[in-house]
């Protein structure tokens, strides 16, 4: 099986978690996107999405599924997204589509959050995915500094890009990650972080992860 055709089996499983009459999250990227074609097959069920980037809300947009603003939404029952790497734990690096901070916001809304992903992004340990961490323009040399300083490691500036919050990514190469929540804390003291792609103090309660054999339903070790 292709990496496609596994991304479209993790989303078609997901589409079992989508709480029917609710607004659901809906994350950014190729398995996201795969995601969001499925879910719409199912439109008339929910009452619309909050999207964690502008890309995302085009796609459910021309799907004509409703797109609220996260600032009218208490509470969503679900937020689907896919991964750059989920540990053992569910612990996840996310962002490698520079996404991470809206995506952390849309996610501190929902109740539950399904990682979907093909095994590629299975690890053992996280670090072998550049992490991205989402700067403050005017910050990006001083957080670079203080990344090598604090954790080693290669921040590297993502060329041309910008986030859809108008700021900058490093993506930090070489890192071994052994404890992705404390790391994830101490990225974001750094000032002029706006957050970084470690998912770990709120990670995944369930990952479904395509492999070749299946979709295998994943909860934390
Ligand atoms: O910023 C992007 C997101 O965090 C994505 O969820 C992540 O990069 C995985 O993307 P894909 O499903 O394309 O591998």
């Amino acid at each position: 099986m292709t990496q496609d055709e596994l991304k479209q089996k993790v989303a078609q499983a997901a589409i079992e978690y989508v709480v029917p009459d609710t607004i659901i999250g809906v994350g950014t990227g190729s398995t996201a996107n795969f995601f969001i074609d499925e879910l719409a097959k199912i439109k008339g069920t929910i009452e619309g999405a909050v999207a964690s980037s502008e890309a995302t809300a085009e796609r459910l947009k021309g799907h004509g599924i409703p797109v609220f603003d996260l600032n009218s939404v208490a509470e969503m029952s679900v937020y689907i997204d896919g991964a750059d790497e989920a540990d053992p734990g569910l612990h996840l690096v996310k962002g490698g589509g520079g996404a991470l901070t809206r995506e952390k916001i849309v996610l501190a809304v929902a109740k539950q959050f399904v990682c979907i992903a093909d095994d590629s992004k299975k690890v053992d340990v996280l670090g072998k995915f550049p992490l991205p961490v989402e700067v403050i323009p005017m910050s990006r040399s001083y957080v670079a500094r203080e990344i090598v300083k604090r954790f080693g490691g290669e921040p590297v500036l993502r060329e041309g890009f910008v986030t859809d919050n108008g700021n900058l990514i490093l993506d930090i190469h070489g890192l071994e990650i052994v404890d992705p929540v404390a790391m994830e804390t101490e990225l974001n003291s750094i000032v002029g972080v706006v957050t970084n792609g470690l998912f770990a103090a709120r990670k995944a309660d369930i990952f479904l992860c395509g492999t070749a054999n299946g979709v295998e339903t994943i909860t934390a070790e």
